[in-house]
């Protein structure tokens, strides 16, 4: 599991250490783990080293220090290293290292900006060393301008490879805000710990992939601000049946899904939920609905029942309800049921203070836009997108519920504050249907959990939640390897990947970090 801090809670663990006066031991650290990443990043790029132009962009702070020393360690391995400082002073020692090493050096201004813009475009990569988590705001001119050329480049697929030093200047490191411009990444190298601010938001966008470079603060961290589950979390909540399970015990879940206007929702919910594995799926619903769930799925068990009167261990209700009363009617009592629940979509309108956190409600940016509404929060829908990680957690917390956030990264929040990022998904997911997928594959893993009650601590469910997101994502880039994702075509993939977990947990994602991330 990766555990990540906010820059905030970074910088508080690095203080005993400055006031030890360690602080060039820490930079040389960080500075050796970015060199390594980018030598590494520029071999597979051109093949190898000798010979790559750089060009660092260096700020007045510690995180413009990083980078220089970074690039000192790159020119003195044979690589053509030009800084271009973006504000009037530079870390001293680290500069003279880098002029030591033979980087030539110029500064950024109004005058010479297209130039140095030019000079970025033509390099190999770029090293982002403008601002870390000393910065505020966005980034200023004439740095912004450049950025906003970068980026620009980049939406071609032309220009550098560009490596992000602790993270993309611009962002948030606490949160994943950009308040302004920000220097999109290929790759960030972070240092200490993953941040908050990376795995969140546009800051999850900019970041690209991520690197840790273990700089000693294991000890002055903390609690982590937030958590992504890996593989070997998947292969542990994923459900497995034993030799004494019988298809009550495995875990039923009830679905409330579809309406005669939208029977499609119900066909995926139910597809995926049965693909991660339940012991049975019991289906209320519209006559029409059933008769089609049972040629596409016979081993459902439908009727027209009420939730009240019909026994399972969780509730999935809410996709493609639409108009449907009595669908509507389901979801409510689902969520006044006490059992686990996934409330999706049009039903999570209906969500409102005083539920509990086995109930996950699963909205999109625009379907929780109007829950904080109706609970009388000022919020548009680019506040939501914005700052993903503030409003997830002020509606778990105003709710009561565990709530999944569905975005680029999504987010699972609980009510008393923990935290998940699942960043699996691809692009191609954003399609109808995804969210009746994503659905299914929650209930069933609310269905099947057997984590005996005493040990379902706070953050037990946006766990579940984190983990259903990971499998839906890692499902539907399986699936995008061969053209553009149909929801309704993904229970293979969730079948394989449930079959591949449980049989061989994977390794986690390598990290070279000891501390703020575990495997
Ligand atoms: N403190 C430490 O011991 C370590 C810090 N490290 C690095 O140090 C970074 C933090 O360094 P700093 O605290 O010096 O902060 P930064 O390097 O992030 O930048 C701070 C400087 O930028 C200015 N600034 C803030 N916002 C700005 C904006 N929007 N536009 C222009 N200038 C702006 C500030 O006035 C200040 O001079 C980390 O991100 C990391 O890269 C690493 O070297 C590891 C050790
Ligand atoms: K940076």
């Amino acid at each position: 599991m990766i555990s990540a801090y906010t820059g905030t809670a970074v910088r508080r663990a690095e203080a005993p250490l400055l006031a030890e006066g360690r602080g060039a031991e820490l930079m040389q650290r960080a500075a050796y783990g970015l060199h390594a990443a980018a030598a590494s990043a520029l071999k597979t790029r051109r093949g190898r080293l000798y010979g790559a132009r750089l060009v660092v962009l260096a700020g007045s702070g510690n995180n413009g220090g990083d980078a220089l020393y970074a690039a000192a360690r790159l020119a003195a391995r044979g690589v053509a290293a030009e800084a271009v400082l973006t504000a009037p002073t530079a870390h001293p020692e680290a500069l003279a290292a880098f002029r030591t090493q033979g980087g030539t050096v110029r500064e950024l201004t109004e005058v010479n900006a297209a130039e140095c813009a030019a000079a970025c475009l033509a390099a190999d990569a770029v090293l982002d060393g403008v601002l870390g988590t000393g910065g505020s705001g966005g980034l200023r001119s004439p740095v912004r301008a450049l950025a906003e050329e970068l980026n620009a480049a980049r939406e071609r697929g032309a220009g550098p490879l560009v490596i992000a030093c602790d993270l993309p200047s611009g962002v948030d490191a606490d949160t994943g805000r950009m308040p302004g411009t920000c220097l999109h990444a290929d790759m960030t190298v972070t240092f200490g710990a993953v941040k908050t601010g990376l795995l969140a938001g546009p800051g999850a966008v900019a970041a690209g992939s991520i690197h840790c470079i273990d700089i000693g603060l294991g000890d002055y961290l903390g609690t982590p601000d937030a958590y992504r589950l890996q593989e070997a979390e998947l292969a542990r909540i994923l459900p497995v049946p034993d030799r004494a399970d019988h298809k009550y015990s495995r875990g039923v879940l009830g679905i409330a899904a579809g309406s005669s206007a939208y029977p499609g929702a119900a066909l995926m919910a139910t597809g995926a939920a049965l693909a991660t594995g339940v012991g049975m799926v019991r289906y209320l619903g519209p006559e029409g609905v059933a008769r089609l769930i049972n040629l596409a799925h016979p081993e459902a068990v439908c009727s027209t029942g009420t939730v009240n009167g019909t026994h399972v261990q969780a509730w999935l209700a809410g996709p493609g309800a639409g108009d449907d009363e009595e669908q509507r009617r389901r979801a409510v009592d689902a969520m006044a049921s006490g059992l686990p629940a996934v409330i999706d979509a049009d039903a999570v309108a209906a969500a409102g203070p005083g539920l509990h956190p086995a109930v996950v409600l699963t909205p999109h940016a625009g379907e929780l836009t109007a829950l904080l509404r109706s609970m009388g929060e000022e919020v548009s829908r680019t506040d939501i997108e914005g700052d993903p990680v503030r409003f997830a957690r002020l509606a778990a917390q105003r709710t009561g519920a565990t709530v999944l956030l569905k975005g680029w990264a999504t987010l699972a929040a609980a009510p008393t504050g923990e935290l998940y990022s699942q960043a699996e998904a691809t692009p191609w997911l954003a399609t109808a249907g995804s969210g009746d997928t994503l659905s299914g594959i929650l209930g069933a893993l609310l269905a099947t959990d057997r984590t005996p009650a005493d040990r379902r601590g706070p953050g037990h469910y946006a766990r579940l939640a984190a983990a259903a997101a990971s499998l839906h994502g890692r499902a539907g880039s399986l699936a995008a390897a061969a053209g553009p994702v149909a929801p309704s075509r993904l229970d293979p993939q969730i079948r394989s990947l449930v079959a591949e977990f449980t049989a061989h947990p994977g390794p986690g994602i390598q990290v070279s970090s000891k501390s703020g991330v575990e495997k």
